[in-house]
């Protein structure tokens, strides 16, 4: 394997932290955040902040990176109608600069998409190839983060994945088990479907597919990637609840009633689609993965906290 460094780019989001983790078995790996970091030749300070077009420039040019792995992102979907200039910025405008110099000194990409890309119609899991349609400003963002990519002609591996949860950082499942132990009753929606998938999935299958890539040279594109099954964000809630409820009988649960809703009544500033199944056939014929349950990921992330 090369000694080149990969740059990971957003190393402290669910994803990249875990990817701290899964990338470290292919090579030295220089994590940089938005606060920058030290050149590991001494040299001038390494950029990681997307909004800094240059420094990210000035950054791949200086350490010529064998990948570049994109963790970062704006990914605060209703805030983004209220900013959509700034997600086009870290989530369009970084990545097709980053792909530019990726293109320049021959790395490879990784890039994180997002089934938020979808329109929400149909019942069947969208394909990689089957036509996007943005509802919400972030998922626009996403998908001209994306097109840029696959425009540059930059070697790149964009895999869309969703519902994401670690063990850093905020989302939905965090907001589920604080909700439980603040109300009597929480509603949920019950008509939005996808596959709750951990941050450490993503991370253990980034490294495993971009090893393949940097041995072969071979299987970059665009990949669908989440756990096997599906549900809604009302069965994610009810699973996770029943699970932290097991490990901790005493944590002072509130909850009695947990009510399916249309999304019709939980209204956001952003629209999200309905059906949001990936099909993972893809990936995991292109590089031999099984991918598990959703079930078996979110109980073993209630295992693994230390409190709920
Ligand atoms: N979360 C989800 O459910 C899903 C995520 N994705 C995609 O997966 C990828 C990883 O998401 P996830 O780990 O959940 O995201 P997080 O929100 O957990 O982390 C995003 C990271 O991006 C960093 N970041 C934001 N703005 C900047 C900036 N200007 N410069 C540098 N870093 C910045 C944040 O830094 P800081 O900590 O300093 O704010 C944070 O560490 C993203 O591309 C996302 O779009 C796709 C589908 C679902
Ligand atoms: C807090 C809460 C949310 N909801 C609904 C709102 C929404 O339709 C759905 C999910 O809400 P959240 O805002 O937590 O999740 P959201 O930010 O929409 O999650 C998305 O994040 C981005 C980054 C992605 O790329 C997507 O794949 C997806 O994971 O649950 C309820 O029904 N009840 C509740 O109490």
């Amino acid at each position: 394997m090369s000694r080149q460094p990969i740059l990971l780019l957003g190393p402290n989001g669910q994803v990249g932290w875990e990817l701290q983790r899964s990338l470290a078995v292919l090579g030295p790996v220089v994590a940089v955040d938005r606060h920058g970091a030290r050149a590991p030749d001494g040299g001038e300070p390494l950029c990681g902040d997307l909004n800094d077009l240059e420094g990210l420039r000035r950054t791949v040019a200086a350490l010529r990176p064998v990948a570049i792995v994109n963790a970062a992102a704006y990914t605060a979907v209703d805030q983004a109608e209220r900013e959509p200039e700034l997600a086009h910025r870290i989530n369009a405008d970084a990545p097709a600069v980053l792909a530019q110099a990726a293109a320049d000194c021959g790395a490879w990409l990784v890039h994180y998409s997002t089934d938020y890309v979808f329109d929400g119609s149909g019942v069947q899991p969208w394909r990689e190839d089957a036509a996007t349609g943005p509802l919400n400003t972030y998922g626009r963002s996403k998908l001209a983060g994306e097109d840029a990519i696959r425009a540059s002609g930059c070697r790149h591996l964009i895999l869309r994945t969703q519902w994401v949860y670690g063990v850093r950082g905020g989302n939905f499942a965090r907001t589920m088990l604080r909700l439980a132990r603040e109300r009597e009753r929480l509603t949920v929606v019950d008509d939005q479907f996808g596959a709750p998938t951990g941050a450490d999935l993503i991370a253990d299958v980034t490294a495993h597919a971009l090893h393949r890539l940097l041995t072969s040279g071979q299987g970059g594109g665009t990949y669908h990637l989440a756990a096997a099954g599906y549900t809604t964000w009302y069965g994610y809630a009810c699973t996770l609840i029943e699970a932290a409820r097991q490990r901790w009988p005493e944590a002072g649960w509130r909850v009695q009633t947990i009510d399916p809703v249309p999304s019709s009544a939980f209204p956001t500033p952003a629209r999200r689609p309905l059906n949001a199944r990936l099909d993972t056939a893809r990936l995991q014929h292109t590089f031999g993965l099984y991918l598990p349950p959703w079930q078996q990921g979110v109980r073993r992330w209630v295992q693994a906290l230390s409190t709920p």
